[in-house]
């Protein structure tokens, strides 16, 4: 797929997938006006090549979390992949290890964790949400540790879940056969259920998120599990403190593919700030609208250590299983090479904010 473009990739899946997993998976909160405005960001940037730099050899590898990775293009947490492929995760995962790229994987994956670390030679980390029924959580931390899982993410971004107002008009509810079996059958039943409310999902959340979540809690995890524990959807520089003050091995700016707060800043937007936060006390990844080599640069410049690729991961895992995944990935490393020359940065250390022209921040 060497020249193929994310946008062609989603073409292509959208022919593929059935409408209402398709408006779930393209769907944001509300107007959609955070999905847009985190692509418009990317778009905005403006870049300010050197010349005349040896860029005979370029370099994209990076370290996250003591793991030496091939690429800092990895795939952002989603959930119930064989709603796209019947391998899910598993397929997933196997992309991500023939690249060497980290695949973090959802709370609701449609596949077991143990069966999606067997032919993982990358890293994985595992998601999750703060559920009412903590035991769950607290299982859940001890069998990702034993699997070979490498770290958790906490979604912080989700006391309830955003009002999607496709998933609402379509009455979406998860198919039955698929499944998030990693938690029991009992606690997900909502979700698939379409009498439980307009969009099941929004009433599955309701029933079994706990909103009362606050810094306070993340003791409890971190004393429930070995792994390092990372915070995925933090966009403020308040909030970004709190979590290196909180023990976060490393955080996600991220407003979770414009799904949950509509109308909350880019990400790209939000990134200088977060960075200058944590001030190098932890690795700093973003996600949300990272499309291409050109997009991950100009995250990498502002100072994020890695990127992380939502919908084009189910876009690719659709069309076309494993090697899609793998494709995608070495298709976005590659095109970010293919950038870094030219803009004269040979390594990832060379790629700072003097790349970028200016930030706007009037989205
Ligand atoms: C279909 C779908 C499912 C998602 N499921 C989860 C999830 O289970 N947990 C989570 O933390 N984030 C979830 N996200 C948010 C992603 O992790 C990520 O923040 C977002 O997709 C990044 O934006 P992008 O899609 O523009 O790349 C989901 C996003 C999509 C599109
Ligand atoms: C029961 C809530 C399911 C949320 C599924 C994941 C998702 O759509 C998201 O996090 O976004």
């Amino acid at each position: 797929m060497t020249d193929l473009r994310a946008d062609d990739l989603r073409t292509l899946a959208r022919q593929q997938i059935p409408a209402e997993v398709w408006d779930f998976i393209e769907g944001g909160s509300g107007d959609e006006l955070t999905v847009a405005a985190n692509t418009a960001a990317f778009a905005a940037a403006r870049l300010r090549p050197r010349v005349m730099v040896d860029v005979s050899a370029v370099d994209t590898g990076v370290t996250l979390l003591d793991a030496r990775l091939d690429t800092p293009v990895g795939l952002a947490p989603t959930a119930y992949h064989q709603l796209v492929h019947p391998d899910g995760e598993v397929a997933t995962a196997a992309g991500a290890a023939k690249e060497n790229a980290l695949f973090v994987v959802a709370m609701f994956a449609s596949r077991t964790l143990e069966d999606i670390a067997a032919p993982a030679a990358g890293p994985l980390w595992l998601q999750l949400y703060w559920l009412r029924d903590r035991d769950a959580i607290a299982r859940l931390a001890r069998r990702a540790a034993a699997a070979g899982f490498a770290a958790l993410v906490l979604a912080v971004d989700a006391p309830r879940l955003g009002r999607r107002l496709r998933d609402i008009r379509n009455r979406f509810a998860v198919d039955g056969r698929v499944r998030a079996v990693n938690l029991d059958a009992s606690l997900m039943a909502a979700s698939h259920d379409r009498q439980a409310g307009a969009s099941a999902l929004a009433a599955h959340a309701a029933q079994t998120f706990d909103a009362s979540l606050t810094w306070a809690d993340l003791a409890w995890l971190r004393e429930r599990s070995p792994l390092p524990v990372v915070l995925k959807g933090i966009l403020t520089a308040e909030d970004a403190a709190a979590a290196v003050a909180h023990g976060a091995a490393a955080v996600i700016v991220s407003n979770h593919g414009g799904r949950q707060l509509d109308g909350a800043v880019a990400t790209l937007d939000a990134l200088p700030e977060v960075v200058e936060a944590v001030d190098g006390a932890c690795p700093v990844l973003v996600d949300g609208g990272v499309r291409s080599g050109r997009d991950a640069l100009i995250a990498l410049a502002l100072g994020a250590d890695a990127v992380l690729l939502g919908r084009p991961t189910l876009w690719a895992l659709a069309t076309g299983g494993s090697d899609g995944v793998a494709d995608l990935l070495r298709h976005v490393t590659d095109d970010l090479a293919h950038d870094m020359a030219l803009a004269g940065r040979p390594s990832l250390r060379d790629v700072d904010r003097r790349l970028i022209r200016a930030v706007t921040n009037a989205r």
